[in-house]
């Protein structure tokens, strides 16, 4: 008996919207429903009978709400399994059965984010609705659930097109998403309490979205990407993100979000790392001198812009292969142009927040820590040596250590007038991360001289100042905290050069 006629339902929603098309079908098939007070209310409105589920308990709704379904007359006629035994049971004590449940649940998340008031936060963890869902979704063989809003068009589409009748795949879907929805409820509610505790933590965290990945890393690896891009993002055109690309607009994203209330930027990465940034007075110059940072790198890469893409920066844009290109905006002339390419992937960016916690899997668990959105300004720099940076190299130096900050570690940066000159990134040695940095500004015609250097972490020797002076440097920014930093202050004493120290170590694995 996989197929079943609903000729009951019981309906108790938080949001009354979107219910009015379910409640009319459910009329025209004369199924009787029973429903708490406000739905109840709301139903009578639309002109239809409806039985009040405190008739049917002969209990009033008590405890202002807390208890009003919770009754074996409401939780008999759901959980009753459709045979003999069971049906006499609910015969013996007069309780009707129950074939369709629908809930809305009180808006539990909504209301932490909009208050931190404990009372009204507590009276909004759904009790009775959580319960009939669970008790529905257990008895799917026999009763459909909707858990929430997002289920109305599927169960209307269902008494449109089937005639009140629903099948057993079906109602086993609509299962599926009630424990979705469940889990999800109660992950928000221990989170909540979770939330400052220190000790006898535990690793919860529920995505309601996902999108199936071509593949992963590699064409032999599985990839999903559990997430709602559409917040973010408006994919205006290309081929679908892959893995890599997600995990390289991530680091767009991150970097460009340090430069969102700056002057026009430009930033080109590949593989997670930038091989070209720059800030200008429009973004055509910054693209342009982004992109003189390594030409080479650049195929392929990822590109991201602080502000709108206008016709003459597109028309330059276009001349190079890229994957994404991730803007606030684009004028209706670029667009015409950039989509001309079907395969390159356009993004507008609605917002640059990124999550204030991030973690990642590791060994036979979770690593999770605070996202490093700390950036310093130019009153945390400490100027260490007697020489001080003159305020052009101030501003070189502020915009080498964000740029620096978002390359792997470990990682030096040489960039001159809001230019990344050169970096190296990834190294086992923080001497081959800056002989790196300038065997590329060298490949790509930059002069060093006057230039300026960030190190993401201290240097643990004065090699890497020496080195930075032969090649032209005048000013240098890194945390300090090295047992040895005095050795690099006396060098750059030694040789006119101005270091300063923030403080803060920007390591990124
Ligand atoms: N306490 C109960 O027995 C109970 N039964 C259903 N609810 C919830 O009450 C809300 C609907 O109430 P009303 O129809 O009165 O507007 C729904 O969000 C439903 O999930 C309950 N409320 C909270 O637990």
């Amino acid at each position: 008996m996989a197929a079943k006629r609903i000729q009951s339902a019981l309906i108790s929603v938080f949001y009354k919207d979107g219910l009015e098309p379910i409640i009319k079908e459910l009329d025209r098939l004369g199924v009787t429903i029973y429903s708490t007070g406000g739905t109840q209310s709301f139903i009578e409105g639309l002109g239809v009978k409806v039985e009040a589920v405190e008739d049917l308990t002969t209990y009033p709704s008590i405890l202002d709400g807390r208890v009003k379904t919770l009754h074996p007359k409401v939780f008999g006629g759901i959980l009753a399994r459709r045979e003999e035994n069971h049906l006499a049971q609910l015969g013996d004590y007069d309780i009707p059965e129950l074939d369709l449940v629908i809930v809305d649940l009180y808006p539990f998340e909504e209301t932490v984010a909009n208050t931190e008031e404990e009372s009204a936060i507590i009276e909004k963890i759904d009790i009775g609705g959580i319960s009939l869902i669970r008790a529905a979704a257990k008895n799917y063989r026999d009763v459909a659930v909707v858990p929430s809003r997002a289920e109305y068009g599927m169960i209307l589409d269902m008494l449109q097109t089937k005639d009140g009748v629903t099948d057993l795949a079906d109602r086993k879907e609509l299962a599926r998403r009630a424990f979705k929805i469940s889990s999800h409820y109660d992950t928000a509610i221990f989170n909540y309490f979770d939330e400052h505790q220190t000790e006898d933590r535990s690793f919860k965290k529920s995505i309601l979205h996902s999108q199936t990945l071509r593949y992963g890393e590699n064409p032999h690896q599985e990839g999903i990407f559990y997430g709602d891009l559409e917040v973010m993002f408006e994919k205006i055109g290309g081929k679908e993100l892959s893995y890599n690309n997600l995990v390289d607009v991530d680091a767009a994203v991150a970097l460009m979000r340090e430069f969102k209330d700056a002057a026009p930027t430009f930033a080109i990465l590949k593989h997670t790392n930038s091989c070209g940034v720059a800030t200008r007075p429009t973004i055509l110059e910054a693209w342009t001198a982004a992109l003189a940072g390594d030409n080479i790198s650049a195929f392929g890469g990822i590109l991201i812009a602080n502000t709108t893409i206008d016709l003459a920066t597109a028309q330059e844009i276009d001349k190079i292969f890229y994957e994404v290109l991730i803007a606030p905006g684009f004028t209706d002339e670029a667009l015409e142009l950039l989509t001309k390419k079907k395969k390159r992937i356009l993004l507008r960016i609605k917002d640059f927040t990124v999550q204030t916690r991030s973690f990642k899997s590791l060994l036979n668990g979770v690593i999770e820590q605070d996202t490093d959105t700390r950036i310093e300004d130019r009153d945390e720099l400490k100027v260490v040596t007697k020489k001080a940076p003159s305020q052009q190299q101030i501003d070189d130096l502020l915009f080498a250590n964000i740029v620096c900050k978002h390359l792997k570690s470990n990682t030096i940066v040489l960039a001159k007038d809001h230019q990344l000159f050169g970096m190296g990134c990834g190294q086992t040695s923080r001497v081959d991360a800056l002989k790196q940095a300038i065997i590329k500004a060298g490949a790509f015609g930059f002069d060093l001289q006057g230039a300026v250097m960030a190190s993401d972490a201290f240097f643990p020797f004065p090699d890497c100042v020496e080195i930075a002076h032969e090649a032209g440097i005048v000013a240098v920014t890194q945390p300090g905290g090295s047992i040895k930093d005095q050795a690099s202050i006396d060098y750059c004493d030694e040789h006119d050069m101005a270091m300063v120290m923030t403080g803060v170590r920007h390591f990124k694995h």
